[in-house]
């Protein structure tokens, strides 16, 4: 048996990595999805991390990165262990080992997951490099970190995360696996997601907002969860041209073919801001004004704020429609 102090660790048999990863060949470009909110990014030597990624990317739907050293570990695992204690002394002493990967920017991504090994009570040295060499470009993110280890606890390396990344919110509620819980992954990663509102559910609560934009402003909008507010967002990004309509009370067009309405409420008494169909002639009619109450409206979204102020002008508007 091995004893454990916080130099020393216990430091369980590796299971060997599976061959072909596929990522490898374009190291600084995230596999491409162009509707994913979240990116995780991980470093994992023998494959636990690796797992643990996978797992948050089949839940989420999401981008994935595998951060990976300038030069592969060696396969000898004695020297892979002097070779990890080299590079934690060097970072210490602020010498990063390269790695192989950079990101050009991450605005694309409202969340950004960061998984790694412990190795030594601390994050894999992979995952500090590449942290330290995008803290700019990660600063205003919200990261959530994730780790697997033998049994030590994660809290030394999201002091390292906070650090080395000053201006990202590292979010409080990490998610560690070890040796004796990896086998609950699964329902783990479920929980985790839930918690720290990553799940796809909360995101598809989010999907429901639009950015109109015409000239060099964009305006915000909120659709219902509907099945009309659902077919409006399927038919993004849209450019239309929106017609003045009774002296700038309504802003309209014709979607073609018009929106889906079965099922949903009929009747409104629109405000300003109030994104409706009028149901007998199939046009979205964005209200500038406030109107008198239509059994034959129906309420599909409503512009946030007092947007509504930048549609309230004479004429034709030519705007872009697209989910945020
Ligand atoms: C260099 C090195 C150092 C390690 N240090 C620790 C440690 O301090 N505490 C611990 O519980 N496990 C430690 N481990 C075990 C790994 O954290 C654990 O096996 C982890 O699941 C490996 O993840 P991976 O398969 O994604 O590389 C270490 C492993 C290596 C290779």
């Amino acid at each position: 048996a091995c004893s454990s102090s916080d130099n020393e660790p216990a430091i369980p048999e590796q299971p060997e990595k599976p061959d072909g990863d596929d990522n490898k060949e374009h190291p600084d470009t995230p596999s491409p999805d162009g509707s994913a909110r979240c990116l995780v990014l991980y470093a994992s030597r023998s494959g636990n991390t690796e797992r643990m990624a996978e797992e948050i990317c089949r839940q989420l739907d999401c981008d994935v990165l595998e951060i990976e050293p300038q030069t592969p570990y060696d396969d000898d695992y004695n020297a892979m262990l002097s070779r990890s204690q080299e590079e934690l002394d060097g970072i210490r002493r602020g010498h990063y080992p390269p790695v192989k990967n950079t990101v050009k920017n991450f605005d694309d991504y409202d969340m950004i997951f960061v998984g790694y090994p412990i190795w030594y009570g601390s994050m894999a040295t992979p995952m500090q490099t590449f942290l330290h060499d995008h803290a700019t470009k990660l600063a205003g993110k919200r990261i959530a970190l994730f780790a697997s280890s033998g049994s030590s606890g994660i809290s030394t390396s999201v002091g390292e995360a906070r650090k080395l990344c000053p201006g990202a919110t590292v979010i409080e509620h990490t998610l560690l696996l070890t040796s004796s819980t990896f086998i609950q992954m699964k329902n783990r990663i479920k929980t985790w997601l839930e918690d720290i509102g990553a799940s796809k559910e909360e995101q598809n609560m989010t999907s429901l907002k639009v950015n109109i934009t015409l000239g060099d402003r964009t305006i915000i909008a909120t659709m219902e969860d509907n099945v009309a507010g659902r077919d409006f967002l399927s038919r993004l990004p849209l450019e239309v041209t929106l017609n003045d309509y009774n002296n700038m009370t309504e802003k309209i067009f014709y979607p073609t073919p018009a929106l889906t309405t079965e099922g949903v409420t009929r009747g409104c008494t629109p405000k300003p801001g109030d994104i409706t169909i009028y149901a007998p002639w199939g046009n979205v009619a964005i209200f500038c004004k406030s109107w008198s109450h239509s059994n034959d409206l129906i309420r599909i979204g409503r512009i946030d704020g007092n947007g509504i102020e930048a549609l309230t002008v004479g004429g034709d508007i030519r705007v872009k429609i697209e989910k945020q």
